[in-house]
């Protein structure tokens, strides 16, 4: 990895209150690129995302966006750092319309000016999503609703977009269209750093990758070399691939 990464984790150790979930991570994100977090069912991919939204405070080690702390900061102030989850579970109000919720994501934003130029600016992005503004966003499938989504989430323009498993409970067919808006996020120029279950799909969006067991980065190299690495291979992505 080439100069300061983004965000740094460095020796996070964290937990729920039975004991540690993560025990000692330590990994960059590079700025401009997407990164992707791989490993088993309880590796420890979703806490980290926790520890970098600042919704769970690390017992040790640190974390930084930018060389400066994160840790010990309260999500709020993370988020006014550029930092935007998309977490899990469904986030959208679903009696309310698309539009109002992607205006929502701007709710931080004092100026009503810029929350409209910045409607705008995502609309822009999606078009597919300017097109469903008026719908209720309960009326759309899955995967659109993961768009407005991502849509609700670049409301704050951010640095560094948190997507926790996108594909889940998506088909094949609508995980290629979600993953291609991961990509025009990053190419609007917010750092992306995605868990993904669909590891070696995630791998192949994404520059960088790492690879997580038991609560500790197990490799960290570029998602080639992760994809490649026979291994990894083996144990996680069911079978080693020689070409991409
Ligand atoms: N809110 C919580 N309270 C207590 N334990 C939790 C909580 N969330 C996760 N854990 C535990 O922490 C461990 C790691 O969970 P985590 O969700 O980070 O793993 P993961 O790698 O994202 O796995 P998955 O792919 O299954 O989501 C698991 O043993 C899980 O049971």
């Amino acid at each position: 990895m080439s100069g300061e990464p983004l965000l740094a984790m460095d020796g996070v150790v964290a937990g729920y209150g039975g004991g540690d979930v993560l025990r000692g991570v330590t990994f960059g994100v590079p700025e401009g690129a997407i990164t992707c977090v791989v490993g088993p069912n309880g590796a420890g991919k979703s806490t980290v995302m926790r520890v970098i939204s600042g919704l769970l405070r690390p017992r040790l080690g640190t974390v930084t966006l930018r060389g400066e702390k994160l840790n010990g900061k309260t999500p709020r102030q993370i988020l006014d750092l550029g930092v935007v989850q998309v977490t899990q579970n469904h986030s959208l109000f679903k009696d309310m319309t698309v539009h109002e919720n992607i205006d929502l994501g701007g709710y931080t934003i004092k100026d009503r000016s810029t929350v409209g130029k910045r409607i705008d600016a995502v609309y822009d992005l999606f078009p597919q999503v300017r097109g469903w503004a008026g719908m209720k966003a309960g009326s759309l499938s899955g995967g659109q609703q993961r768009l407005v989504e991502f849509a609700r989430a670049l409301m704050l323009d951010p640095v560094l977009i948190l997507l926790d498993e996108p594909s889940m409970g998506l088909s094949p067919l609508v995980l290629k269209s979600v993953f291609d808006a991961a990509r025009q996020m990053n190419a609007s120029g917010a750092t992306v750093l995605l868990v993904e279950q669909n590891a070696r799909a995630g791998l192949k969006l994404s520059q960088h990758g790492v690879v997580m067991e038991n609560g500790t980065v197990r490799l960290a190299g570029t998602g080639r070399e992760v994809l490649e690495h026979p291994e990894i291979g083996e144990l996680y992505l069911g079978g080693t691939v020689k070409k991409i």
